[in-house]
């Protein structure tokens, strides 16, 4: 428009939220904003509505269904996810972003969104947390380093979403679809926010596309 200032590249710092009912989204914050992003809280529909996009941190995935229908969160959430705002769900954020979870507590519900079926806290007792190094073609070299907390598996991917990581043993905890982008495990605690910058990239393009 002439006389108006250069568009001022709406996505070069992306307006982006972090789920803050519960769990350890400080963490995402921190990396968020390390990345260059306008990184906030988000706790009510007024926040959500401001932001292009959203991580759901891992924690506990019941309760954060819990609070969520509590906050009147749960269908503003479903219904910008129906929209396509891109939304990385780690280890619980990914249970809140399937469409079928099992062993979840009695009238748990997820947001959905994800074409997959998790199991929560799928490695039992045992192995409980561990860490390993996963090779994810997306991301190029080195192996994502991973730690898994208590972590869901995706059991089943159905046909909108792709996997983009395997344990060796063939089970599924990496996916994407679309604008959507899930982990079972936790990169914002480790040193490699390749996810994160994916995520990043996936809002700038379509906050972009939008201007
Ligand atoms: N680190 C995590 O987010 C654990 C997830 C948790 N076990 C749940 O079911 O929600």
């Amino acid at each position: 428009m002439a006389g108006s200032p250069e568009p001022s590249a709406p996505a070069a710092r992306p307006k982006v939220g972090v789920l803050a009912l519960q769990g350890d989204f400080r963490e995402h914050l921190a990396v968020l904003r390390g990345l260059g992003a306008d990184a906030v809280p988000v706790r009510r529909e007024s926040e959500l509505a401001a932001v292009d996009g959203l991580v759901i941190p891992g924690g506990e995935s019941s309760v954060m269904d819990k609070l969520s229908r509590t906050f009147g969160l749960a269908g503003p959430l479903k219904k910008r996810i129906a929209e396509g705002m891109p939304v990385y769900g780690t280890c619980a954020g990914l249970i809140m972003l399937a469409d079928t979870v099992l062993d979840a507590i009695n009238g748990q519900q997820s947001l959905g969104g994800l074409d997959i079926t998790v199991r929560r806290n799928a490695f039992g007792n045992q192995l409980d947390s561990f860490e390993t190094d996963l090779s994810i073609p997306e991301l190029g070299e080195p192996p994502v380093h991973a730690v898994f907390i208590r972590a869901p598996v995706v059991e089943t991917v159905g046909p909108k979403a792709h996997a983009l990581s395997t344990l060796p043993d063939g089970r599924v905890v990496a996916v994407e679809q679309g604008n959507l982008l899930g982990t079972s495990f936790h990169p914002e605690m480790t040193d490699d926010y390749r996810f994160h910058a994916r995520f990043l990239d996936t809002v700038r393009s379509r906050t972009a596309a939008a201007a």
